[in-house]
């Protein structure tokens, strides 16, 4: 039988794993997992959207397997990644019994793939988890390389370890259920692999993003894989972001203090703060010489035909002034002996990292996007 999902193995020394991106994994979900548990017995933290549309199947799934499921389902959005939620489900795991050489799993987007991760990070000084990703910014991007976490109110994931996932389940079909903001929030993380390493594959995007969006699997499957492979090279190379990993990274600096600035809530989603930082540091980019004038045009073009948000104007509600971006950037993680660290492009598919960039021309393309609002 021909196997219907692409593996992508992440080569990390001891910590090896697969990612597996395709549709009905979550039908076989009991079969993948078996062979890492050590009893039939695993518990499941989801949130409360993901949890009503599909918990179900993850439960027959598993059942197939003779594998026993309890489940935790937390309130929806980027507000769960706080402390509480890291409390309530740390505590519930403890009232499960896990025991260290159990599996968690992760079972929802981003938000709950990076609490639940620090969750099993922590708990008992480390338990293994499975992250089955249900949105496309998890698929693509946060279920893999091992970032666990939880946002501060000084900033974005500020609170968090490396701790890698033992295998990870892309099921291309779960995202047939995803809202279109949703949808198009993860794309926001597709694109930015284009722009960061590889031209050929924004041009792809360019073509066949919309067959993406308007549903096809084929195209979604190339995606995510495509994205996955390009995570899983970079995190082989540098698992801990001493270096190259800071690349991921691309339009988080500015996206980060956008989605601080609005309070981590429904007026800016992770991805849609990402897509407009994409467009920023090219902007920034171009300004600074480093490439040609009409990329930025090309990106906010692709973003704009995909109806993304793409400017500062699609933000509603107040935002701080270009001074107060700037002191809510300076949280970022890239920061090195008090300097922010760029991740800035020569064209599309060419990102590289600096710390040399004046911080007038950050605050000019700041100032000027603020006033087109
Ligand atoms: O995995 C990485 O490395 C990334 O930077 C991927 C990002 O898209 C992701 O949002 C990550 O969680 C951000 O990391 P942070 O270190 O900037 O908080």
């Amino acid at each position: 039988m021909t196997q219907a999902y692409r593996t992508i193995h992440v080569p990390l020394d001891g910590r090896a794993y697969d990612v597996l991106v395709g549709p009905g994994l979550l039908a076989r979900s009991g079969a993948l997992i078996a062979p890492l548990l050590r009893r039939k017995r695993v518990a499941v933290v989801t949130d409360e959207t993901v949890g009503a549309l599909h918990l179900d199947a993850l439960r027959e799934g598993l059942a197939a397997e003779g594998i026993d499921m309890t489940a935790l389902a937390l309130a929806p959005g980027e507000g769960t990644k706080c402390w509480s939620a890291l409390e309530r489900s740390t505590e519930w795991l403890l009232e499960q019994q896990i025991e260290r050489g159990d599996i968690v799993i992760a079972f929802g987007g981003g938000v709950i793939g990076d609490l639940v991760g620090f969750a099993a990070a922590i708990l008992r000084r480390g338990v293994r988890f499975v992250q089955i990703p249900t949105s496309l910014l998890a698929q693509v991007d946060s279920s893999v390389g091992g970032k666990t976490g939880i946002n501060s109110p000084k900033g974005k994931n500020l609170i968090g370890a490396f701790h890698q996932p033992s295998l990870v389940l892309a099921d291309t079909h779960m995202l047939r259920t995803l809202k279109t903001r949703d949808f198009l929030a993860g794309y926001g993380e597709v694109v930015k692999y284009g722009l960061l390493g590889d031209a050929g594959f924004f041009e792809w995007l360019e073509a066949h993003a919309p067959d993406m969006a308007a549903g096809s699997e084929e195209a979604r499957v190339h995606a995510v894989a495509r994205a996955v492979q390009m995570k899983a090279d970079i995190v082989a190379r540098d698992e801990t972001e001493q270096g190259e990993r800071a690349l991921l990274n691309l339009g988080h600096t500015f996206g980060h203090a956008l989605e601080a600035a609005t309070g981590y809530g429904d007026r800016l989603l992770h991805g849609e703060g990402v897509a407009i930082g994409c467009a920023l540091a090219f902007e920034l980019s171009a300004r600074l010489g480093l490439c040609a004038q009409e990329t930025p045009s090309r990106v906010r073009a692709h973003l704009s035909d995909m109806k993304m948000k793409v400017d500062l104007s699609d933000i509603k509600g107040d935002l701080p002034d270009a001074a107060g971006l700037m002191a809510l950037m300076a949280q970022d993680k890239k920061v090195q002996d008090g300097k922010l660290r760029f991740i800035l492009a020569r064209g599309i598919g060419s990102a590289f990292i600096t710390s040399d960039v004046p911080q007038s021309a950050v605050m000019a393309v700041l100032e000027d996007a603020l006033a087109q609002r």
